[in-house]
């Protein structure tokens, strides 16, 4: 059902995406890309030249222009919105600031559970994140139906690692000593976190977003075990809430998680309350989908660097990639995002391939 508040925006001219991430028959596998909208597109480094990274995230026109520029280029199945994971620690009362050369900086993080008290418990996510809804509500019009628009959010771990690491880390060692020196306020924070991105995410499809997709993409520095008790329990309190109250208001939005390097929980992740689950390229695709069982859609996973190759070689990937995943309940992506020093026309090679191989091999059916 079509919420009212919606029915005012362009209809939909391609929903393969979304009945990919349903499992329902498609024409072609969709496809789009993690970083889609980033630093490899000249338009992109333009319109970024000389401005702070989230006063840019802090304007819907910016974010719509950010978005929409990849889907000029490319026939994208999909777009994701123009914003970051970190915004979340910043609505929580944390200063974050994108440092040229280094990527974020958390210059005061959380050294100590008694910092948890600076955080905002309650947040007022209309009043701290409103500038993202109407980054999604503006793009929602002006990509005319084109395509679905995603919405996302980092998941409890991923954010919990950066507010304690301050930054990227190759260890995570600082917001690992958490875990095991303080497990309870691990799991307040972890909690905490959990409350504001499932209003967050309601606030997105409240404002126009079509999917979700969570990213924990520190879930490869917790092994089986810790991500059983830190993070796991958390992806699927989030799929549960966000789809319970959307229930209740007659919407249905797929939600896809994406945990990287969690081969480890493949199964789990099967049957956490996602409709999708994201794959980084260590996963081969046969035996994901021995492991799901049928159970959900898969999305990935072609190791970015394959956007190295020349476009022969880029083609025959994507083959063998379409082979291993099928074409029914399959949605074409990077195992990670495009790197800035890629070129741009190998996307186009990746995304032209995708639907070229997926087209014939339907046929054959
Ligand atoms: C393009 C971009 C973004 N963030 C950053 C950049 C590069 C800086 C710039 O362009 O100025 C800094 C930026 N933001 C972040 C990093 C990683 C830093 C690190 O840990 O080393 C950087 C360089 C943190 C971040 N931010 C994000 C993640 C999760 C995905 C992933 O695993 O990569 C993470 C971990 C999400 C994110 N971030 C972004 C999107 C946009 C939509 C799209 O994909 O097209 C998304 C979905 C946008």
């Amino acid at each position: 059902m079509i919420h009212p508040k919606h029915s005012y925006f362009p209809q939909l001219k391609n929903d393969t995406f979304l009945r990919a991430a349903r499992g329902e028959e498609i024409e072609h596998v969709p496809v789009w890309c993690m970083r889609q909208a980033g630093r490899y597109l000249p338009e992109f480094r333009e319109s970024r030249a000389g401005k702070d990274f989230f006063e840019t995230c802090q304007s819907p026109e910016a974010c719509c222009e950010l978005t929409l520029q990849p889907l000029r280029r490319f026939p994208f199945d999909a777009a994701i919105i123009f914003s970051d994971i970190l915004v979340v620690p910043q609505a929580m009362g944390m200063d974050v600031q994108m440092v040229a050369g280094k990527g974020p900086t958390f210059p005061e993080p959380l050294k100590e559970p008694e910092d948890l008290q600076r955080l905002q418990v309650k947040v007022d996510t209309a009043k701290e994140l409103g500038y993202v809804f109407r980054a999604i509500t503006l793009t929602r019009h002006k990509i005319e139906g084109k395509v679905p628009l995603i919405g996302f959010s980092g998941a409890p771990w991923t954010l919990m690692s950066y507010m304690i690491e301050g930054g990227g880390s190759n260890t995570h060692s600082k917001a690992k000593r958490w875990l095991y020196q303080h497990p309870e306020a691990s799991h307040m924070l972890l909690k905490m976190l959990t409350d504001v991105i499932v209003e967050y995410l309601l606030g997105q499809v409240a404002a126009g977003a079509q999917a979700l997709q969570v990213f924990e993409s520190h879930a490869g520095i917790l092994g089986p075990a810790e991500f059983k008790e830190f993070s796991l329990p958390y992806l699927r309190d989030i799929a549960r809430r966000v789809k319970d109250k959307l229930k209740e208001a007659g919407q249905d939005v797929p939600m896809i998680v994406f945990a990287k390097d969690a081969h480890y929980a493949l199964e789990e992740l099967s049957q956490s309350n996602y409709e999708v689950v994201g794959l980084d390229w260590t996963i081969d695709p046969l035996s994901a989908r021995e492991r799901t069982g049928g159970k959900v859609s898969l999305q990935g996973n072609m190791d970015p660097c394959a956007l190295y190759a020349p476009k022969e070689r880029i083609s025959d990937i994507v083959k063998k990639m379409l082979e291993g995943f099928g074409t029914r309940g399959y949605i074409a992506n990077l195992g990670h995002g495009v790197y800035p020093d890629m070129t741009p026309e190998n996307i186009g090679a990746f995304v032209e391939a995708v639907h070229q191989h997926s087209k014939q091999m339907i046929k054959q059916i």
